[in-house]
């Protein structure tokens, strides 16, 4: 059974703490099959940005039944929040990862699939990937939030890592500054591998809805940290998310266990 914690959260805030990582699944599949009807119905498409990580597993559940046949899988349009700049075969590749474990088992379209150009540098890559995303927001597959310009898309997908990083990142990096760009890159990352490129806050804050997921033990700290009154004065990445619109915090009970 889902329970929500009221404590202290923000009103756009909302933390799900759910009894397992099956039952954090199936809340999952069902959070994002909703946001997706209600999202071709008001526009007839839907914009979704995916992380890697352990992420793709806990959205298994979109492709079993009921989900595999109920959500418009044609109207989705599937970016990634960042990505190794290794080719698209490679074990580290987020897009692989995510084809593997989910967009290969539902019926897709592959040109709203944006993947990045794995033949060039991370600089380069990140340019690209961020003149994509312009021509998508001329072409109004993406529209530019109103507040901030940057573009909004429905629904941003995150996971944690133990550190608390999202996307690519790091506590600390100076990238956690970025105020202009779309896409940067990164070549020092501490987790491998170094070179990748990534959304910045401004993009990712400019969200309708931002689901932020965290399972098993690995991130206890950083759960806390993030969440609960752990007397660091140290801002984490997860705890710069600060979407325009919702943000969800999705956990199992072992990630929870120290609120
Ligand atoms: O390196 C990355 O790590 C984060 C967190 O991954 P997790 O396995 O700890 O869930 C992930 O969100 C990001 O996309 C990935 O590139």
């Amino acid at each position: 059974m889902a329970e929500t914690v009221p404590a202290t959260v923000p009103a756009k805030r909302k933390v799900e703490v759910l009894g397992s990582e099956e039952e954090l699944a199936a809340a999952l599949a069902k959070y994002v099959a909703d946001l997706s009807d209600k999202f071709v119905r008001e526009k007839g498409l839907f914009t979704v940005v995916l992380s890697g990580g352990y992420l793709i597993d806990l959205l298994r559940k979109l492709a079993e039944p009921p989900y595999v046949e109920s959500v418009e899988w044609s109207k989705w349009h599937v970016f990634w929040l960042d990505e190794r700049v290794v080719p698209k075969t490679h074990p580290d590749s987020n897009y692989k990862l995510a084809c593997d474990g989910l967009l290969s088992k539902v019926p897709i379209v592959p040109e709203n699939v944006y993947a990045i150009n794995d033949t060039l540098s991370a600089e380069g890559a990140a340019d690209d990937y961020e003149a994509c995303l312009r021509y998508l927001v001329e072409t109004g597959v993406l529209a530019p939030s109103a507040a901030s310009k940057f573009p909004k898309f429905d629904l941003m997908l995150l996971g944690m890592g133990p550190d608390g990083h999202v996307a690519s990142l790091f506590p600390g990096h100076p990238l956690l500054e970025e105020k202009e760009r779309w896409v940067t890159f990164i070549k020092d990352s501490p987790k491998p591998p170094p070179q990748r490129i990534t959304f910045t806050f401004p993009v990712i804050n400019s969200s309708e809805y931002i689901a932020l997921v965290v399972a098993g033990t690995g991130e206890v700290d950083a759960v806390h940290n993030a969440l609960g009154n752990s007397g660091d004065a140290k801002k984490l990445p997860a705890q710069m998310v600060t979407p325009e619109g919702e943000l969800t915090w999705f956990l199992d009970k072992d990630a929870a266990s120290k609120l």
